[in-house]
């Protein structure tokens, strides 16, 4: 069985008498988007400084595919390949785009003159910054050379975006990504999002936006009192049920409480193909999507969290052709 890509078991942090993160547990797939939700203070944020290394939790385990790891700084993050978009964008408003792109990251020429003097090879930064600009399709941004100060909000975020997109080779976490914009720009933000995950890199993704949790996650994540009070597959879930939940309003087991799939997820491993078939007669269908098949199953199912579930239970991997869904 494949190790989820990122767990925390048992995360606590505590600020003097306030309790931050309190036993929080975590696990976000290859390939999916799993946004995590909560009400103010609920702990969403000090739970993502915790996976991202800008906070050292006072106990509890985090792993990495499967590795027990401990960050005490954000660039420890980093460097393990978990890239965090944070509401404040990090960007250097007076520096192009591709300059932000590779900041603290520059590249610096070969050669005997530019390796002595260190010279930064701006020619090698602009085509490559140009090139994952391309590759997640961003096509409202018309330089790669354009101050980042005179773009637009939704043109800052999706170069923050891209930037994560660049160099995390593990998954990418957003704090809010569409929270100052307006409705189109949130829609190029959300595109992008797509992008990411259908290239095979998990996302995290907090949000408030109840609509776009429910468009863009795979699962949702319900945090509350400091702790992760459910896993729900919004297919399963209403917006109320997901609101009842992180109010406690609802309690996970609860009649009409949607499964929790934290709850079952052991349980579910020892029988994971009656889940999968199950999953498998509701199908939701985009083209430009992996799909799942089971052997015996007729139809298709998205190819999202159950990636860890393949080795053991036969399941193939293909893609929709026109139609077939
Ligand atoms: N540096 C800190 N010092 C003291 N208390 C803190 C600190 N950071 C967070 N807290 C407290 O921890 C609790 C959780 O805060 P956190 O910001 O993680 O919640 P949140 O779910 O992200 O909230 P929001 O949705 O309002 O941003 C809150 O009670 C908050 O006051």
């Amino acid at each position: 069985m494949t190790a989820p890509a990122l767990q925390a078991r048992g995360l606590v942090k505590r600020y003097g008498r306030v309790t931050a993160i309190d036993g929080a547990d975590f696990d976000l797939y290859a390939g999916e988007v799993l946004a995590v939700v909560g009400d103010n203070g609920a702990g969403k944020s000090s739970l993502i400084k915790a996976l991202s290394g800008a906070l050292v939790p006072d106990e509890g385990t985090i792993l990495l595919d499967g590795k027990e790891t401990r960050f005490h700084s954000p660039l420890e993050a980093r460097q393990a390949g978990i890239e965090t978009v944070h509401q404040t964008l990090a960007l250097a408003p007076a520096m192009d785009i591709a300059t932000n792109l590779f900041l603290g990251r520059e590249l610096r020429r070969s050669g005997p003159i530019g390796s002595v003097l260190r010279l930064l090879d701006r020619k090698t930064m602009r085509r490559q910054a140009q090139e994952q600009l391309d590759a997640l399709g961003i096509e409202t941004v018309q330089h790669i050379g354009q101050i980042v100060e005179t773009l637009s909000g939704g043109q800052r975020q999706a170069v923050a975006v891209a930037r994560a997109a660049m160099f995390g080779s593990r998954l990418v976490i957003m704090d809010e990504p569409t929270a100052a914009l307006g409705v189109k720009e949130s829609r190029l933000v959300i595109d992008l999002i797509r992008r990411i995950r259908d290239r095979g890199l998990p996302v995290v993704l907090i949000s408030h936006d109840m609509p776009q949790v429910f468009e863009l996650a795979d699962r949702i994540h319900v945090h509350r009192l400091g702790r992760r009070a459910a896993v729900v597959d919004p297919a399963d879930a209403s917006m109320s049920q997901v609101v009842s939940l992180m109010t406690g309003a609802l309690q996970p087991g609860d009649e009409g409480a949607p499964p929790n799939l934290a709850a079952e997820q052991l349980r579910r491993y020892r029988r994971p193909g009656t889940h999968l078939a199950a999953l498998a007669q509701r199908p939701r269908c985009s083209a430009s999507r992996p799909l799942l098949k089971h052997h015996d199953a007729r139809t298709w199912t998205p190819l999202s969290f159950e990636l860890h579930r393949l080795r053991d239970t036969g399941w193939s991997v293909g893609r929709a052709r026109h139609g077939s869904c």
